[in-house]
């Protein structure tokens, strides 16, 4: 399998943290599910979130591309803020459909369910998006998509569709989508979790390759092995918080919380 080591990542409109969240809090009816979640993530960086079940992870990752809108805080993601505008009076108020498209047009997810269009082959699976939504010419998202199948081992599976892929194939296709978009950063939400065994390692290398490549990459996964050689930081969430960050190596060795050392016995 080719390294994704030609990866390019689109211009930033500015040169802090990629994402930058204050003080974020969710409900769920009368349940607080995110609660105060405040974090810096460097361009570049590949951060793994852990925590117990109902830790808040995946609602975290989907208010990072306004799937779940927030009750308060604040979320920017490479300058911009996330689906909300400040007007002069100090107000905020949600942005247009299609203003909140181009901006979730910067960030790649990944889901454990991959959800490739049936009726599409693994081509324009990859290449429909950039030309729909992004308006790119066919030609040259076409030519991408190409690029992009190679890098991630599956060029000989251009023109079938997706039924007759394996789920590591599907999801590996996923990523190929994803990265067609030319995101500034990628979300990954347990993209291994509904995968046999077998092809859990196919998948994690696309990934690995990514990183490699200096992909930001913000991934909710239990593959500690994984996270032991490719992450940055790792991030702990308990109870819609977050209790514990650091280096993976220092928080498998030392972990500060009682609650980080519990979920840590689970998986490691
Ligand atoms: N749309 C929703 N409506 C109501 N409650 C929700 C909704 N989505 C999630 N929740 C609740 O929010 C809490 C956090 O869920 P979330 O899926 O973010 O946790 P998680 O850490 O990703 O868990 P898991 O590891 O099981 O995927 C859970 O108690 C869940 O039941």
């Amino acid at each position: 399998m080719n390294a994704l080591s030609e990866y390019t990542a689109p211009v930033s409109v500015s040169d802090g943290p990629i994402v930058r969240t204050v003080e974020v809090n969710k409900w769920f009816g009368d349940r607080h599910i995110l609660t105060d979640v405040s974090l810096e993530i460097e361009r570049g960086e590949v951060v793994v979130l852990v925590g117990p079940s109902g830790a808040g992870k995946t609602t975290f990752l989907r208010t990072l591309n306004r799937l779940e809108p927030i009750d308060s805080g604040e979320i920017y993601v490479d300058g911009q803020r996330i689906g909300e505008r400040v007007r002069d009076d100090g107000k905020v108020t949600e942005i247009s459909a299609k203003a909140l498209a181009a901006q979730r047009a910067d960030i790649g997810f990944v889901f454990q369910h991959f959800n490739l269009f049936p009726h599409m082959t693994v081509l324009e699976n990859i290449w429909h998006s950039p030309v729909r939504v992004k308006g790119e010419k066919k030609a040259e998202a076409v030519a991408y998509a190409r690029e992009l199948l190679d890098r991630v081992g599956l060029s000989d599976k251009a023109d079938v569709r997706p039924r007759s892929l394996s789920g590591g194939q599907q999801q590996r296709v996923a990523i190929a989508r994803a990265l067609a978009m030319r995101p500034a950063l990628m979300l990954f939400d347990e993209p291994t979790s509904a995968l046999d065994p077998e092809m859990v390692g196919e998948v994690l290398q696309v990934m690995q390759d990514l990183a490699k490549a200096g992909m930001t990459m913000i991934i909710v996964s239990h593959e500690m092995g994984f996270t032991r050689e490719v992450a940055d930081r790792l991030i702990v969430m308990d109870a819609g918080a977050i209790i514990e960050q650091g280096d993976p190596e220092l928080v498998f060795s030392n972990p500060k919380h009682e609650r980080t050392r519990q979920f840590l016995s689970k998986v490691l």
